[in-house]
């Protein structure tokens, strides 16, 4: 314990150690879930694949509403004019600026490319409950907590280029089935994701800045690493081997 003043209150952490301190909980990431271990290993039948495939599209589904209640929330002008490029990124650009198909789009041709009809897949039928609460904490907490805290709360965002490039080295190979074109989705978000993290870690190294705050800041984190995981283990009991 570093308590330089001696009265029981701990020192911060410098902004470096705290980033470290961040990013060291990337060992609680939905990367080594079980079920993703296996997908990983092209162990999953097409019937998990395609589970997968349209439980996750809930969480695609709720990103902008989510990304939309940081900026009603957000009184900062310079990082609502960043911001709203995260709801643009998925929901598309619309016909005003030129048509950008977006990440909703990109995932509903995964669904295709692995047999789910768009209806389907847009239907939501296939999300289970605890997916669907799990998804639906985020936005909640994104719509109660200050912005700064639903900020931090994307930080999982740090450890998914990992996760996109591994689909993208392993599923061509492990589930031919799955037309190729389909896989964009992954590719195009490697760079977003980067893109997004430097953002949201500036956001949260500035807001969270004495240790309390700082360790506050490791826990929303774990609400959020806890959600991806209680995705993985409601996709894991509805689709088993
Ligand atoms: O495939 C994944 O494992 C994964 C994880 C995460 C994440 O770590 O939150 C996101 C995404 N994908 C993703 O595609 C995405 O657009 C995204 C946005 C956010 C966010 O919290 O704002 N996380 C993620």
């Amino acid at each position: 314990m570093n308590d330089a003043t001696g009265s029981g209150i701990r020192e911060p952490w410098s902004r470096s150690e705290f980033e470290a301190q961040l990013r060291a909980m990337g060992r609680n990431y939905h990367i080594h879930h079980p079920f993703n271990v296996r997908m990983n290993a092209g162990l999953c039948s097409p019937a998990q694949i395609r589970g997968w495939i349209a439980n996750r599209f809930y969480y695609q589904f709720i990103i902008p509403k989510k990304d939309a209640a940081i900026l009603s929330n957000c009184d900062d002008r310079a990082t609502r004019r960043l911001w709203i490029a995260r709801i643009l990124d998925h929901d598309g650009y619309g016909d005003y600026q030129g048509d950008a198909e977006g990440g909703m789009e990109a995932w509903t041709r995964l669904g295709e490319a692995a047999g789910i009809p768009r209806n389907e897949l847009w239907s939501l039928q296939h999300v289970v409950p605890a997916v669907r609460f799990a998804c639906d904490a985020y936005v909640d907490f994104a719509r109660r907590s200050p912005w700064q805290e639903a900020v931090c709360s994307s930080l999982t965002e740090m450890f998914a280029p990992q996760i996109h490039k591994d689909r993208l080295a392993g599923w061509p190979e492990h589930y031919p089935w799955v037309q190729a074109p389909g896989l964009a989705y992954f590719r195009t978000r490697i760079p977003l994701a980067q893109r997004d993290v430097e953002h949201g870690l500036a956001v949260t190294l500035d807001y969270f800045t004495t240790r309390a705050q700082q360790q506050r800041a490791l826990d929303i984190l774990k609400f959020k690493l806890d959600i991806l995981w209680a995705m993985l283990d409601a996709i894991e009991k509805a689709y088993p081997e």
